[in-house]
């Protein structure tokens, strides 16, 4: 059996090795005021943390069950992958503000907050930056939905969500609307 500690196969994709020893510090030295344990050898990542990036995004789903995905246009990263609405998290914004302000200049429809229930989230590296994005479920809008940003749409049942390539992050959300809608 392996000690606490050591990465065994299976849940761990990356591991990154680096022969640099670094003295190490506890306690209010290390910013640990008191209470909580500093992280320990074993714990401490080893490479420098990737900047946080939240992204809030929504499944929108229409009266036939059916998800609306956006295929992200050619000139961005990952450019051609079809994608749920949403954006990035601005300054002074809450994900709710976000997620309404997103849906009407990218779709031209006005959502309520009340209207908005959270789902899940994904929490992916991406090689610059590592994705938080909370996903929401929203059922009732007014307005029609319109590709405002000269983006292809399309309305997918839950079942068929695979045969649309989604980024990375994406992939393990799958699971959560085809429980929901299947
Ligand atoms: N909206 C949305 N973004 C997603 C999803 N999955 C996923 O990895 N992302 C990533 C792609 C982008 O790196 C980031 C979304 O930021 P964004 O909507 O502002 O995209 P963008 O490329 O236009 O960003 P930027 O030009 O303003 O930097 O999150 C998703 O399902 N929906």
């Amino acid at each position: 059996m392996l000690p606490t500690g050591i990465i065994s196969s299976g849940c761990v994709s990356k591991l990154h090795l680096s022969s640099e020893v670094k003295p190490v510090r506890f306690g209010a030295e290390a910013g640990y005021e008191s209470g909580v344990a500093p992280p320990t050898q074993a714990t401490r990542s080893p490479v420098p943390p990737l900047k946080l990036t939240v992204v809030v995004a929504v499944a929108l789903i229409d009266t036939d069950n059916r998800i609306l995905l956006a295929q992200r246009p050619e000139g961005k990263q990952l450019a051609g992958l079809w994608e749920f609405p949403g954006g990035k998290l601005e300054p002074g914004e809450r994900p709710e503000e976000t997620l309404i302000r997103e849906l009407r200049e990218e779709l031209g429809i006005t959502v309520k907050e009340p209207c908005l229930a959270p789902l899940t989230f994904a929490s992916h590296a991406y090689e610059t930056f590592h994705l938080l994005m909370p996903l929401y479920i929203c059922r009732r809008w007014e307005g029609f939905v319109q590709p405002l940003e000269g983006q292809a749409l399309k309305w997918v049942k839950a079942q068929e969500l695979r045969s649309y390539p989604m980024p990375p992050a994406d992939e393990p959300l799958i699971p959560f609307l085809v429980d929901l809608l299947v």
